[in-house]
């Protein structure tokens, strides 16, 4: 069985189905066909911008025969690449003759542990959070690990179910806010409900931080599916067996876990507290280990792929990776050029695996009609934009002072309840702001960031809640 096509693309996820959709529009009269292992795919709708780099979006899952015209599908899995001679196989032995292949493959969480563990869980797709619905219908205890974006939504969604969160780190949300910022958010989870916003008091602090320094990956593990949308938890009841009295995670800073051991009935954690060495005992129901991603490519090829420290498939500026005429984009692939852009860095996101996948579109389409484009100026800035213990938060730039070295200051405003707004200073200029709360400032301080104003004659000012900042630089 052979099949011939101008573009395959692989991979049903946000990356997969941007790259697809934008051959489409590119290259109306060329084939475009999907691969895809699922006939449920996700694309993005009710695009708004919420700055010129920024963007806010909901995720849809929907059928794959749904998808625009002149996107052809199979629902398959590659198995093997023969890019010399331009052809890919699937599982089933269908041979696809392709001119150009796209690899937007996604990921798969990397569990901790060897992986056997009946009673630890990762969250991926949906089926990974029917799995979590089920257990927690009779669950009175549940550990989190991890300290990222789904340990983060987890402490906060989970209810009913006592919920023990163990972080390696000092401060809760450690991969996307700072210390300060964790503190904020933990106050005001304590307080909702009691807040008088007309007595919030602001302060203003100038302070040097050092950086935080990325620590080593362990364990990988690899499971299926299309990573969930933004907001998944609204559309699941995660709720325990316990009492529906809320309260707050048990967080257990600075902790990693010794051993781990599966009895009849629980899961036995032996903790260890960096600390001062102590060690601590927890039963639970189960454990979700919320611990990272890692990039899926369980196909082979006749060239081997080259493939960066963390596993992701090396893509140039392109999306090009070192086999000819295959690209990749999303969660799967890593940006080589990541470490050499001033504002812009790669995290596993959707914002990045939507660009990546329209980027990589739009070079394959180039490379057909022999034109030269210039990468997309989406890649000159990071900013996500997401929600975190129920508040709105934007990251720009080098928000953590990733990449900045002890080189910088940090200028903080905080109004109890309502706002955390971080600027990342070096020289006097801005390199990276987390905004947390509605603070409007997402656009403005884009601006400061790629106009790389001075800001050195303003002083503490640029965050006197008094001077309407956004007025003062437009
Ligand atoms: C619980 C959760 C919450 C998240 N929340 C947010 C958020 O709020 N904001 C945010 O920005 N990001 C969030 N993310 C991250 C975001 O979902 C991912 O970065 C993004 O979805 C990656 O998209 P992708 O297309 O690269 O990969 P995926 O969505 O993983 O898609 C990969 C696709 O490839 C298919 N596939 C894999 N191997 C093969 C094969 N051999 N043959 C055929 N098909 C194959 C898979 O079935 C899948 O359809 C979240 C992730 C998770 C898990
Ligand atoms: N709101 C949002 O934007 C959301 C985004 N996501 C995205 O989905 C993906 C998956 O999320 P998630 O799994 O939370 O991944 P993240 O990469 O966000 O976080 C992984 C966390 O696990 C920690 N970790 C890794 N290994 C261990 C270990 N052996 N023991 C203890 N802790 C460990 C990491 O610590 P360290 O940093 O020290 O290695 C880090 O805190 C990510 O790309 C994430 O950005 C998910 C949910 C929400």
């Amino acid at each position: 069985m052979t099949r011939d096509c101008t573009f395959l693309v692989v991979g049903g996820g946000i990356a997969g189905v941007s790259c697809a959709e934008t051959l489409a529009i590119c290259c109306p009269t060329e084939s475009v066909l999907l691969l895809t292992e699922s006939s449920i795919v996700k694309s993005v709708t009710n695009l708004v911008p919420v700055a010129r780099y920024l963007h806010k979006f909901d995720v849809r899952e929907k059928n794959v025969t749904e998808l625009r015209a002149g996107i052809a599908h199979i629902v398959d899995q590659l198995e093997h690449i023969a890019s010399k001679e331009h052809w890919a196989r699937t599982k089933s032995g269908l041979v696809v003759k392709y001119r150009y292949l796209c690899l937007c493959t996604g990921g798969a969480p990397k569990l901790f542990g060897p992986g056997q563990e009946e009673r630890i869980i990762g969250i991926r797709d949906t089926d990974s959070v029917l799995e979590l619905q089920r257990r927690l219908a009779s669950a009175k205890d549940v550990v989190i690990l991890g300290n990222g974006g789904i340990a983060s939504e987890l402490a906060h969604e989970l209810q009913s179910v006592n919920v023990h969160w163990v972080i390696r780190d000092d401060h809760i949300s450690a991969t996307f806010v700072d210390v300060g910022a964790a503190e904020f958010f933990q106050l005001a989870n304590k307080e909702t409900g009691l807040l008088d916003t007309t007595t919030a008091s602001t302060a203003i602090k100038r302070m040097r931080y050092d950086e935080m320094l990325p620590r080593a990956q362990e364990q990988q593990q690899i499971k299926r599916g299309a990573a969930l949308g933004p907001d998944w938890h609204r559309s699941y009841d995660l709720s325990g067996a316990g009492s529906s009295v809320r309260s707050l995670p048990k967080i257990y800073s600075k902790t990693h876990i010794e051993k781990l051991e599966e009895l009849p009935d629980a899961l036995r954690i032996t903790l260890k507290h960096d600390d001062d060495d102590s060690i601590e005992q927890l039963s639970c129901d189960f454990m979700v280990s919320a611990t990272g991603v890692q990039p899926r490519h369980d196909y082979t090829s006749d060239v081997p792929l080259q493939l960066a420290e963390d596993g992701g498939l090396l893509v140039d500026e392109m999306m090009l990776t070192n086999l000819s005429d295959v690209y990749a984009a999303g969660d799967v692939c890593t940006a080589a050029w990541s470490a050499a852009s001033k504002h812009w860095f790669q995290m596993r996101l959707w914002t990045q695996a939507r660009q990546m996948g329209a980027m990589a579109g739009r070079s394959m389409a180039a490379a057909l009609e022999n034109e030269t484009i210039y990468q997309d100026f989406c890649f000159e800035l990071f900013g996500h934009v997401t929600q975190l213990f129920g508040f709105p938060v934007v990251l720009l730039g080098r928000y953590n002072g990733q990449g900045l070295g002890r080189d910088y200051e940090l200028l903080v405003r905080c109004t109890r309840n309502k706002e955390y707004i971080k600027f990342v200073l070096q020289n006097g200029r801005l390199r990276g702001a987390i905004l947390i709360g509605d603070t409007d400032l997402a656009e403005t301080c884009e601006n400061l960031i790629l106009n790389g104003t001075d800001l050195e004659p303003y002083g503490d000012d640029i965050l006197n809640p008094d001077i309407d900042i956004e007025d003062y630089f437009d």
